[in-house]
């Protein structure tokens, strides 16, 4: 259990589907640095039974104490009840856009899940809403806080162990039957935002930023985007990206697809002294970094972590939150814009248009 003496954070989960029950295991578990401790105060989903699942599956269910969630099968008394101070959106990407504007608009701060809305229209909606309400908003882009990315940061653009970097390749795939999946399908259904770019894409696409750009949201430039899909019922099944930045000479090729078999090494930089690779189970997820420099062994260097790692990111935006920011530095607003402006861009050269985009 999480000391006594830290402050607590007040969550209220909406959905509980996939990334919810891996995000809410997570943060119940007390972890040394931990600047609070979590507390899960109310899930908002669409069945009692649902939600009485979910409180059942978090893996050590004595640490929810000393609150037991309640479950309201209405997401809009998560807005309203008063015992909250941060709603988690979990739900498929559609929804992003009037669920943060609603926490917003309750007075609540809000983590929600990528990507951060459908288009950048929406994305400069919420932000706005945020802004004129002054409470805290991040889009969840946990990966950013993974210790990997943070030393791997320091490794490429502060202690240049690779030179000059000049090009990278980045996929994320899922091997999923897509054949067999329902068109109401989060995956498949274009009025949920469905297709690869959106749901994993903009996993490639942040490790490029990250990378080749190096600077995140104002600070960071404007990369030139060729890109192709492969489109099927209105959705993109398959990606292929190239990223070039002007800026620092530097050039990616990004792949997302629905369809391919998943890489474990799924990330290669490329410099003019060595070569750095990056592995794990999936591209949002790193655990293992190989590195080769010129005239040095090769050497790998292993993370660990308990669960899936999303304490990271909530310990992050907790901390934020004692400090009294209203943004991250890591995950910045003006980021998640970019991120947005870039998709619309990826997603207009391939073919592929949202209800929202009319
Ligand atoms: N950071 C990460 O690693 C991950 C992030 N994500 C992001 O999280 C979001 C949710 O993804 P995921 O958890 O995989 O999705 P799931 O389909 O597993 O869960 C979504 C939940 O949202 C609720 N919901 C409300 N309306 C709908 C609807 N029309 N169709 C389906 N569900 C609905 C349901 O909860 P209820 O019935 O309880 O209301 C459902 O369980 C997406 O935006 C995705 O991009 C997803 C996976 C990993
Ligand atoms: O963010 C994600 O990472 C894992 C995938 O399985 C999921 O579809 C996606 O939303």
């Amino acid at each position: 259990m999480a000391s006594k003496s830290l402050p607590s954070l007040r969550w209220g989960i909406l959905g509980t589907g996939w990334v919810s029950t891996r995000f809410a295991a997570d943060i119940i578990v007390s972890h040394p640095s931990a600047p609070v401790q979590h507390l899960i105060t109310a899930l908002g989903t669409s069945s009692q039974t649902r939600g009485e699942q979910f409180l059942s599956s978090l893996s050590s269910a004595s640490s929810l104490d000393p609150i037991k969630p309640k479950i309201y099968t209405d997401y809009s008394s998560v807005y309203t009840d008063p015992e909250i101070d941060i709603v988690y959106i979990g739900t498929p990407h559609s929804y992003h856009k009037e669920q943060c504007l609603a926490a917003i608009a309750a007075g609540k701060h809000v983590l929600c899940e990528k990507p951060f809305t459908i288009n950048a229209a929406e994305a400069e909606e919420v932000i706005s809403a945020a802004k004129a309400k002054g409470v805290y908003i991040m889009e969840a882009v946990w990966t950013r806080f993974f210790p990997l990315v943070l030393d791997l940061k320091k490794m490429l653009h502060e202690d240049k162990i690779i030179g000059d970097i000049h090009r990278l390749t980045c996929d994320f795939s899922l091997q999923k039957d897509m054949d067999a999946l329902p068109p109401t399908h989060r995956y498949k259904d274009v009025n949920l935002g469905g297709g690869a770019l959106l749901d994993i894409g903009v996993y490639p696409l942040m490790w490029s930023n990250l990378i080749l750009d190096g600077k995140v949201g104002v600070e960071a430039s404007h990369p030139e985007v060729k890109a192709t899909m492969v489109v099927l019922g209105g959705v993109d099944y398959e990606d292929v990206i190239v990223m070039k930045y002007p800026k620092t000479n530097r050039i990616g090729i990004l792949t997302a697809s629905l369809r391919a078999r998943r890489r474990e090494e799924f990330l290669r930089v490329e410099g003019g002294k060595g070569v750095i690779t990056v592995s794990g189970p999936g591209c949002s997820v790193p655990r293992k970094l190989k590195i080769q420099v010129d005239g040095e062994e090769e050497r790998e260097v292993e993370y660990e972590n308990e669960g899936a790692g999303f304490y990271f990111e909530a310990d992050a935006v907790a901390k934020d939150i004692l400090e009294a920011k209203k943004e991250s530095a890591i995950v910045p607003l003006e980021e998640s814009v970019r991120m947005m402006r870039v998709m619309d861009d990826i997603r207009k050269q391939g073919g592929v248009e949202y209800p929202q985009d009319k």
